[in-house]
């Protein structure tokens, strides 16, 4: 047992992000940042850092073929050590989020019920596990603009659809590459029951949903350098998008880049968003 396997267990880049990404979602909704709304970033940082911890718990027996790396199948964390500890990260998190407002802890309590239902059951349901994710992570926007009460929620709305779009298409090409390790593990995703290829095009449409509803005109922070940006983010996620449409096989999209080259275009679409609500 080692600190570091229980840090990286959390994901901490991606709760570290998620975090950052409320914070961005409040500054959208409102054009500052608050003292008190510093609290929203650990609040996401806890309950997404959760999320990925029971799914490492529930997913051993898949990541000791597709992530042996990962500290519950290398075996530096047990599995009640594991289940113990997203137990706390749960609960620390919602309960820093009695200190916000009604609406934000309403999120936070449905955000952590939905990511223990997709450990345990979702992610092994096609389609729908894939909207779950892709909500919980449009989700972090919605909680951001929440702070600002119900108007911010819905000022971040577009943002929110954006992400959703272009996470399932994500998330959808991931399954595609992790065919194997799924159904080794037992899980049904949609590539397993339509094939890579049309997977892979239904991933391109959401792709192209995403980059048209970013052009449309929304918010105060919405601008020509907004729209420059967009633009140029846009044909990265559409470039990664086709790259996986070409595919009819899982080595054929881990080689294609394409899941790399939407992450890149996602994390440059959120540089642009936090840019465009500042200036
Ligand atoms: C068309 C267009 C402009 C799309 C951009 C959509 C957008 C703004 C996406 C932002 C999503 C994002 C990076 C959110 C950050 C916070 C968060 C919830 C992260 C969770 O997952 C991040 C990443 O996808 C995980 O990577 P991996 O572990 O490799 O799956
Ligand atoms: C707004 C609040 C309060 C919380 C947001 C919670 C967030 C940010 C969730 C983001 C999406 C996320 C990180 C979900 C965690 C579950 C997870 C790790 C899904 C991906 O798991 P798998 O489908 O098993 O893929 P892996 O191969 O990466 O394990
Ligand atoms: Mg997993």
């Amino acid at each position: 047992m080692s600190v570091s396997a229980f840090i990286r267990v959390t994901r901490p880049h991606n709760a570290v992000v998620a975090g950052l990404t409320a914070l961005i979602g409040y500054l959208i909704a409102t054009g500052t940042l608050t003292p008190p709304s510093l609290l929203l970033a650990v609040i996401v940082a806890l309950i997404t850092a959760g999320g990925n911890v029971i799914n490492d718990v529930r997913d051993v027996e898949i990541d000791r073929i597709n992530r042996p790396d990962r500290p519950i199948p290398a075996g530096e964390i047990s599995l009640a050590g594991a289940r113990a500890y997203a137990a706390a990260l749960f609960v620390g998190g919602i309960a820093i989020a009695t200190l916000t407002t009604t609406l934000c802890l309403a999120i936070a309590i449905m955000n952590s019920v939905i990511l223990i239902i997709y450990a345990v059951r979702l992610k092994r349901t096609p389609v729908l596990g894939n909207a779950a994710v892709a909500y919980l992570t449009a989700s972090v926007f919605l909680f951001g603009g929440a702070f600002a009460g119900i108007e911010g929620l819905v000022r971040n709305l577009s943002l929110a659809a954006i992400t959703f779009l272009a996470t399932i298409a994500r998330e959808l090409l991931k399954d595609a590459e992790d065919v194997d390790g799924d159904a080794a593990g037992g899980a049904r995703t949609l590539p397993m029951l339509v094939g890579v290829r049309k997977t892979g095009i239904f991933a391109f449409a959401c792709a192209c949903g995403a980059v048209l509803v970013s052009l449309l005109p929304s918010g105060d922070w919405w601008s020509l350098f907004y729209l420059a940006g967009i633009a140029v983010v846009d044909l990265v996620i559409i470039f990664g998008a086709f790259r996986g449409v070409r595919c009819t096989t899982p080595g054929c999209v881990r080689e294609s880049g394409a899941t790399s080259i939407l992450r890149t275009g996602m994390f440059a679409a959120l540089a642009v968003f936090a840019i465009a609500a500042v200036i």
